[in-house]
C-alpha cells in the first residue's frame, strides 16, 4: 500500500499552540556550526569535514535548527542588502507599490502589503495576520537557457537590484553547500553510499525564493503574534534577521509544548530543516513549528528568508520532473512515497484550501508561492 504525503506540520498543529505570544521565551539550544571546511573546501581537511557532518546530522535530528558561521558571505553584501532594504521599506506606501508586480497573480514575487499575509497551522478562523511587509525576489537570470521569471526593483533608489541580487548569487552558493552538508548528514544517519551532489541533483532545475520581510516596530499586543505558527515547505531555509523574535515549539520532557527564543548570532545565517527535507529523510530530520513572536523594540526588524527550492522554470514539465524517495537505512520502511518539489506544494494548497473553505488559487497567493505552481 503507498503512503499519504502527510505534512509535517500538520502532525505538530498541537503542539504549537503552546501559550501565548511573549518576547521574551528562554533560549532554545540552537548549535553554532563553523563550514568553512565546506565553504572552503581547498582549507578543509576530511577529519573538519566529518565533524561537521556529525554536528549537522545532531542538529537536524533534535530540533531542526542550527546557527551557521564559517559561511564566507562577505560582510558588505549582507550591508549593502540591509541597507538597501531599509530605504525600501522606508519610503511611502504609493513609492513602494510601484514594486506591487502588474501581474500580481501569476508570481508571488514583488510588494507584499502589511497584514497582507497569513500564516498559522492551525488554519483557524480568522487566521492571524502577519504583522509584517514583504518584497521577494527570485533568480535574475534564466539558467541553462531556462526562463524563471522576471523581477521588480524600485527605481526610486539607485543601486538596488545590484544589492539583492548579490545576495541571491550568494545564497545560492551558500544552498549548494548546505546540501551537501544535508547529503552527508543523510547518508551517516541511513548508512546509504550518497554522492556528496545527491540532493542537489533532486532538487534541479529548481531555485530559491528570498524573501525580504519588515517588521516595524510596534505596541507589545497581549494576542498578536507578528507571524503566526508555520512550519516551513521547502527543503531548508536560511535566515538573515537583525534581532531577536524568532521561537521555535519545543516539547519538555514532560511532552509540554513551548515556546523557546532563538539566539541571534551576529553575523550568523539561521538555516533551519523544513517540511520537504524531513520527508526525503524519512523523518529523522525535524521540520520545527516556529514564529515571530511580539517584538517589543523602538527598531523596526528585517528578516531575509531564503527559501531553498521554491520557484520552478516557467517551461516545467511535468514528466520531466524528479520524485525524491525517502532515505532509509537498510530494512527500514519509508513513511513516504517519492515526492517531488511540486507535489508537496500543490498537496499543501489543496489541502490548505479545502480546510480554510477557499480557492486554490487564494491559498496559493496566501502561501506565497504561487510561482511553483504557475505551470501546471
Ligand atoms: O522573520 C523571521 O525571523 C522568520 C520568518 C519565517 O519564519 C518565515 O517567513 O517563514
Ligand atoms: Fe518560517
Amino acid at each position: 500500500m503507498s503512503h499519504q504525503i502527510s505534512m509535517a506540520s500538520e502532525h505538530r498543529a498541537e503542539e504549537a499552540d503552546a501559550g501565548p505570544p511573549s518576547s521574551s521565551s528562554p533560549p532554545a539550544t540552537v548549535p553554532e556550526i563553523d563550514i568553512s571546511c565546506f565553504a572552503f573546501p581547498e582549507k578543509g581537511s576530511e577529519r573538519c569535514r566529518e565533524e561537521v557532518v556529525c554536528q549537522a546530522l545532531a542538529a537536524c535530528t533534535n530540533l531542526g535548527f542550527m546557527n551557521v558561521v564559517g559561511h564566507g558571505v562577505p560582510q558588505p553584501i549582507i550591508g549593502g542588502l540591509l541597507e538597501a532594504l531599509s530605504e525600501f521599506f522606508r519610503s511611502s506606501l504609493e513609492q513602494k507599490e510601484t514594486c506591487v508586480p502588474s501581474s500580481q497573480n501569476l508570481t508571488s514575487r514583488g510588494y507584499t502589503h502589511y497584514k497582507a499575509e497569513e500564516v498559522d497551522v492551525f488554519l483557524t478562523r480568522p487566521r492571524p495576520r502577519a504583522l509584517r511587509e514583504a518584497f521577494s525576489f527570485g533568480p535574475a537570470d534564466h539558467q541553462n537557457g531556462r526562463p524563471f521569471g522576471t523581477n521588480t526593483y524600485p527605481d526610486f533608489i539607485p543601486d538596488f537590484r545590484p544589492c539583492i541580487d548579490a545576495y541571491y548569487t550568494e545564497m545560492e552558493r551558500l544552498e549548494k553547500v548546505m546540501l551537501e552538508i544535508f547529503t552527508l548528514a543523510l547518508a551517516r544517519a541511513s548508512r546509504q553510499p550518497l554522492d556528496p551532489g545527491y540532493l542537489q541533483q533532486q532538487i534541479q532545475p529548481n531555485r530559491g525564493l528570498m524573501k525580504a520581510v519588515w517588521y516595524p516596530a510596534c505596541e507589545p499586543s497581549a494576542k498578536d503574534v507578528h507571524l503566526g505558527a508555520h512550519s516551513d515547505w521547502s527543503p531548508f531555509t536560511i535566515l538573515l534577521t537583525t534581532a531577536a523574535g524568532l521561537e521555535v515549539c519545543v516539547k519538555s520532557e514532560e511532552g509540554v509544548a513551548q515556546w523557546r527564543s532563538v539566539p541571534v548570532i551576529p553575523g550568523a545565517f539561521t538555516i533551519n530543516v523544513a517540511d520537504l527535507l524531513a520527508c526525503w529523510s524519512n523523518d529523522r530530520f525535524v521540520s520545527c513549528v516556529h514564529r515571530v513572536a511580539n517584538i517589543v523594540s523602538n527598531e523596526p526588524r528585517i528578516s531575509v528568508p531564503y527559501f531553498s527550492t521554491k520557484i520552478m522554470p516557467l517551461d516545467f514539465v511535468e514528466s520531466a520532473e524528479k520524485k525524491v524517495g525517502c532515505i532509509c537505512a537498510p530494512g527500514e520502511r519509508p513513511k513516504y512515497e517519492p515526492l517531488s518539489v511540486r507535489d508537496y506544494f500543490k498537496r499543501n494548497f489543496d489541502m490548505y484550501a479545502s480546510k480554510s473553505g477557499g480557492t486554490t488559487v487564494e491559498v496559493q497567493k496566501i502561501g506565497g508561492a504561487y510561482d511553483a505552481l504557475q505551470s501546471i
